[in-house]
């Protein structure tokens, strides 16, 4: 927990000006505020009962004045309050984002993406408030309070001690339900949390349940997660009902032993009622701080539980580290040399145990493989998503672990199986990963010559809006085929030195992907290319071809008969 407090600490301090800003205004709000009931108490004795109809128009100016003040101050602090507490919620999500951005493919597949999503939003939130709105909240109440009950002690001290006879009992009532709040608030979050993995997960796989008929399992189980939260809600809502009233009612008791003994003194004429109604009036300001700074302790439980579930997204590590001083290639060709690769994504299960391979600059290797036999895990040490645990992999003779992570994904091109997109336009997705000098330079007609080689063009021409034609949230709305020509066509804009190719013509029929196979030949001619793929049509032409078994690669002599032979 210290650390953890000393992390999201260290997001609140850039805001320390304005925060203190926000102390400043709140303490001349609780001061404007603090004035009003004093300004009662006077209207009632001094004016309205002695009689004086000028002191009572000056006090009644007073307190509109006293009531302006207050709206402006507390205005300005919400303002500054916003600007300090969303600049640390950005500044703590955007950390978490980028740590996001460096876990490996392995961390991925483990995490589902609803879980991320929960600790990025509702955890984060839980730390955001804790941060910044707990420290503020506490200081507000203790000024409150401290006014509060000087000025009370001030009317009368007597009256004091009868009001704050009921303050333990409270505290005592909300100390002992913080645990039923704590339950009842973790089983709600889990509930809603449990929600928003269902959505996640469903809406991208609303091809698969409509193709399966699993429309109405699929209802009933939202149903059940519905009827779940509901229930959840209904049992939090309860305990904020009962923690809530009793603490109310406590209080009712204490304002009308406060009334009942202190009206008994006003009838006596031992104290006024303008003493009076101002007693309780500040009685009632000190409520609401009490509760306030007991409810805080329940945020500070609320916020160690978010923070531990941060913790464990942040405690993932990042598979490879950028190396401290990078390396600069001598060539350029894309040459690729993979020596005596070991590697397994668990401990003591290597999946490629001993592989080599040799790619001269400017050839075409073919790989293939039976299914899980470990090809897109090579590919995944070719762009440097994990390292090797023994063996080393070159790339124009510099080891990949070498060279900046960056420039050697800008240097390898991957063209996969599935070609995602993201949202926007094509022209979007072309540009994607450019650096925005990059990007601004590449002008319309390059983006329409990469789109021409990819064969792109006739269709593009077609669309009303072309190039900046949207391609939708999920790209569904594309073929495969035009979604792997626009990632093509990306790699194109990317000049890469060496272009892998994972199973790049699996969605297609064979005459396509004999087309598509020439296109890259054509386009990539004179670069490096290793093609990953099970149809003979994508291994043709090359200048060797390797069958990876066992986690190593055997040389195939004949390409076509071994390929078509795994294939039957
Ligand atoms: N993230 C991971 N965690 C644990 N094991 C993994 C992970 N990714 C892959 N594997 C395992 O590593 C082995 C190689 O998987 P890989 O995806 O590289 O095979 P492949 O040859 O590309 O298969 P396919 O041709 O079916 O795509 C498989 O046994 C797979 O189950």
């Amino acid at each position: 927990m210290p650390h953890s407090l000393r992390w999201a600490g260290g997001f609140v301090r850039p805001h320390r000006s304005r925060l203190a800003v926000c102390v400043a205004l709140s303490l001349a709000g609780t001061g404007v505020g603090l004035a009003q009931p004093w300004l009662t108490k006077r209207i009632v004795d001094d004016g309205l009962a002695a009689g004086d109809a000028r002191l009572l128009v000056v006090l009644t100016l007073g307190m509109l004045g006293a009531g302006l003040v207050s709206t402006l101050l507390s205005g300005a602090n919400r303002l500054v309050y916003t600007r300090a507490s969303a600049g640390v919620l950005f500044a703590m999500r955007e950390h978490v984002y980028a740590h996001l951005q460096t876990l490996p493919p392995r961390f991925y597949a483990r995490w589902s993406a609803g879980d991320v999503l929960g600790r990025l939003d509702g955890d984060l939130a839980e730390v955001q408030r804790f941060a910044v709105d707990a420290p503020l909240s506490a200081l507000n109440a203790l000024l409150t309070l401290a006014g509060a009950v000087a000025l009370m002690l001030l009317i009368d001290p007597a009256l004091t001690l009868i009001a704050f006879l009921v303050l333990p009992a409270q505290a005592l009532f909300l100390r002992g339900t913080r645990p039923w709040v704590e339950r009842s608030t973790r089983a709600l979050r889990d509930s809603m949390a449990a929600l928003t993995g269902f959505f996640v997960q469903r809406l991208s796989a609303m091809k698969l349940i409509q193709s399966l008929g699993a429309e109405r399992q699929e209802a009933e189980r939202l149903a059940a997660l519905d009827r779940d939260c509901l229930r959840r809600l209904l049992r939090q809502q309860t305990v904020g009902i009962v923690t809530g009233g009793v603490p109310g009612l406590l209080g009712s008791a204490g304002t009308a032993a406060v009334f009942l003994w202190g009206g008994l003194r006003v009838i006596d004429g031992e104290l006024s009622l303008g003493a009076l109604i101002a007693f309780s009036a500040y009685l009632g300001r000190a409520a609401g701080p009490v509760q306030g700074l007991l409810g805080l302790i329940v945020g500070a439980q609320r916020a160690r539980v978010s923070l531990d579930r941060l913790g464990e997204l942040l405690s993932e590590s990042p598979a490879v580290r950028p190396p401290a001083r990078p390396l600069s290639p001598t060539g350029r060709g894309g040459a690729l040399s993979v020596e005596s690769l070991v590697f397994g994504h668990e401990a003591g299960a290597p999946v490629l145990d001993g592989l080599s391979l040799t790619i001269p600059a400017g050839a075409k290797v073919g790989l293939h493989g039976p299914s899980g036999v470990g090809k897109s895990t090579l590919t995944d040490l070719l762009h440097r998503h994990y390292d090797p645990e023994r063996g080393r992999i070159a790339l124009d003779g510099v080891d990949l672990r070498d060279l900046d992570p960056a420039l050697l994904r800008r240097r390898v091109a991957v063209l996969g199986q599935d070609a995602p997109l993201l949202p926007g336009t094509i022209a979007d997705n072309l540009r994607f990963g450019l650096s925005p000098a990059e990007a601004g330079a590449l002008d319309k007609d390059t983006l329409t010559e990469a789109v021409a080689a990819a064969q792109l063009d006739g269709w593009i021409a077609g669309l009303p809006r072309g190039l900046d034609t949207p391609v939708g949230a999920w790209a569904s709305a594309l073929s495969g085929g035009q979604r792997q020509r626009i990632a093509l066509a990306r790699c194109l804009l990317r000049k890469p030195d060496l272009l892998i190719l994972d199973e790049p013509v699996s969605a297609l029929d064979p005459a396509a992907a004999e087309r598509l196979t020439a296109d890259v030949d054509r386009l990539f001619a004179g670069r490096t290319r290793l093609v990953i793929s099970h149809r003979a049509e994508a291994l043709a032409g090359c200048d060797a071809v390797y069958r990876l078994e066992r986690g190593r690669l055997e040389p195939v002599a004949d390409t076509m008969a071994e390929v078509a032979c795994a294939s039957r």
